[in-house]
């Protein structure tokens, strides 16, 4: 998808932008590829290609879930690498309020220098482990109105990365591609475990593509216990899985 096609793809669903924004996704194109050649940020690297599946794909959860696009709303972006999903919402969507956290150290350095380059306000960068940065002392456990991640872990795992950063009756929104069905079936006692409701498992497509795309979109019921999330790694070698026998 070519910049015109993306910017066309996107007035057909009604989102327009501007010049501006136009020129900060292509600053961003740039920016990407060149600190891509000393910093692993990406495997996409054609432009047709990053304006498909890393910003047209960032964009789909606002498509979907339409206050996004409105309202001010605080996100958190858990392992964010360079940016997706939240930095090309924060471009579409300036209303948003944009904090990435990620374990890598050099995509902080990435985004914090992108952020300046592209003159954006309300954004925050975090060099942590979700686990701790979620964690019972932390000041940034329940206070998001939405929480995104993207290929970041399956839906059980990072479901304890996620869901304690969600304020009560806030959302949790995940992106992903294949295999959905399957990790929703697998989440369902981790989410009501860490207080959540898986709400909506929204189907759709890439413009011009037969890739399909899910957005879950799970709400925060219930506070979370304080001992989720459990210490850096748990989550990822033992994912929360019902007792024998229940489900
Ligand atoms: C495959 S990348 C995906 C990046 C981006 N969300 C995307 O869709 O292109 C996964 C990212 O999650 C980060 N990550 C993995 N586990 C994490 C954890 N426990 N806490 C914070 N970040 C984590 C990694 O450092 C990496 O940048």
């Amino acid at each position: 998808m070519t910049p015109e096609e993306f910017r066309a793809a996107l007035a057909k669903r009604g989102v327009e932008l501007s010049d501006e924004q136009m020129q900060q996704f292509q600053t961003y194109y740039e920016f990407l590829v060149a600190t891509n050649e000393h910093v692993n940020l990406t495997a996409i690297t054609k432009q047709e290609e990053v304006y498909l599946k890393h910003f047209y794909d960032s964009l789909l959860p606002a498509l979907e879930v339409k206050d996004i696009q409105t309202r001010a709303l605080s996100i958190c972006d858990v392992g964010a690498g360079a940016g997706f999903p939240s930095i090309p919402l924060k471009i579409a969507f300036p209303n948003l309020k944009v904090t990435i956290v990620d374990s890598l150290n050099k995509r902080i350095k990435f985004l914090e220098e992108l952020s300046q380059k592209l003159n954006l306000t309300d954004t925050h960068f975090y060099h942590a482990r979700a686990e701790e940065f979620a964690g019972k002392k932390s000041e940034f456990r329940e206070s998001f109105d939405v929480v995104t991640a993207r290929a970041v872990a399956r839906l059980s795992v990072l479901s304890e990365f996620c869901l304690p950063l969600a304020k009560l009756n806030g959302r949790f929104i995940a992106l992903k591609a294949q295999k959905a069905n399957e990790e929703l079936a697998d989440a369902k006692y981790a989410v009501a475990t860490l207080g959540g409701k898986i709400e909506e498992d929204i189907q759709t497509a890439l413009p011009k593509s037969d890739e399909t795309r899910h957005i879950i979109v799970i709400s925060k019921k219930k506070p979370t216990p304080n001992k989720y999330p459990r210490k850096p790694g748990t989550p990822a070698k033992q994912p929360l899985q019902a007792p024998q026998g229940r489900k």
